[in-house]
């Protein structure tokens, strides 16, 4: 019977990638998905972007909304502090099951917790179930038109702290126009963009990042 894509990247971690090592999954899939099948994964490019937007907030409290394999929580991850933790959430059950195995095998487990369900419902739970009082950095990297309405949830669940970085991907592909129209004429982020591809093409795409100004 058929596998999936997203099987079919775990089963190349799993072949190419060394237990443990999360630069040699993140090398892994990026290899697959150059070579083999294009897959959503931020790849190679904008995360390393991500990586130094990350390493700059060395961040406590992480929020990842759209975890899809996995790819970009191990990236974010495997930079964390000792401590530190990332929430990642996941719509889709089946993918959640491949994500929750990826990351495992990179060896951040303790640093990750991944959550099924739609960001709409799980922001307003955050507080009360993680003990989390507000983010350092948020990637927004799930349905594009849920990236305005889930940043004002996170201004209203106060979630937000002055100085919280938000990093959007996919702001021109598959694009966010609403997003970036909301958050560039708002006085309470400061935002700057940053020019890259859609992940493994030569399509143009970038990474919008803000900060929360409080
Ligand atoms: O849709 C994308 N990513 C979101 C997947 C949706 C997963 C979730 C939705 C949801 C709702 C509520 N709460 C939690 C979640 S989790 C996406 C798509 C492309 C792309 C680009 C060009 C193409 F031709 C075709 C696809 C590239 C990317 O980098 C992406 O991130
Ligand atoms: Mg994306």
């Amino acid at each position: 019977t058929q596998t999936t894509r997203p099987q079919r990247i775990l089963k190349a971690v799993q072949k190419n990638a060394t237990k443990g090592d999360p630069d040699s999954v993140i090398s892994a899939i990026d290899h697959y998905c150059k070579h083999s099948e294009w897959a959503m994964n931020v790849g190679d490019e904008k995360g390393s972007i991500l990586d130094s937007v990350v390493s700059e907030v060395n961040p406590s409290t992480v929020l990842e909304l759209g975890t899809y394999c996995g790819y970009s929580a191990v990236r974010i991850a495997r930079l964390l502090s000792p401590g530190s933790k990332l929430i990642t959430v996941e719509f889709n059950p089946a993918i959640a099951a491949i994500a929750k195995q990826i990351i495992a095998y990179a060896g951040i487990q303790d640093k990750v917790t991944l959550v099924e369900g739609s960001s709409g419902d799980l922001i307003p739970k955050m507080k009360e179930c993680f003990g989390i009082t507000s983010f350092d950095f948020i990637f927004l990297d799930h349905w594009k038109d849920r990236y305005v309405p889930d940043t004002k949830l996170l201004e209203e669940c106060g979630l937000l702290r002055k100085g919280t970085v938000l990093l959007a991907d996919n702001v021109i592909c598959p694009g966010a126009p609403e997003y970036l129209k909301y958050i560039r004429n708002n006085r309470r982020y400061e935002s700057r963009y940053y020019p890259a591809h859609l992940e493994y093409t030569k399509v143009e795409d970038g990474l919008e990042k803000s900060i929360f100004l409080g």
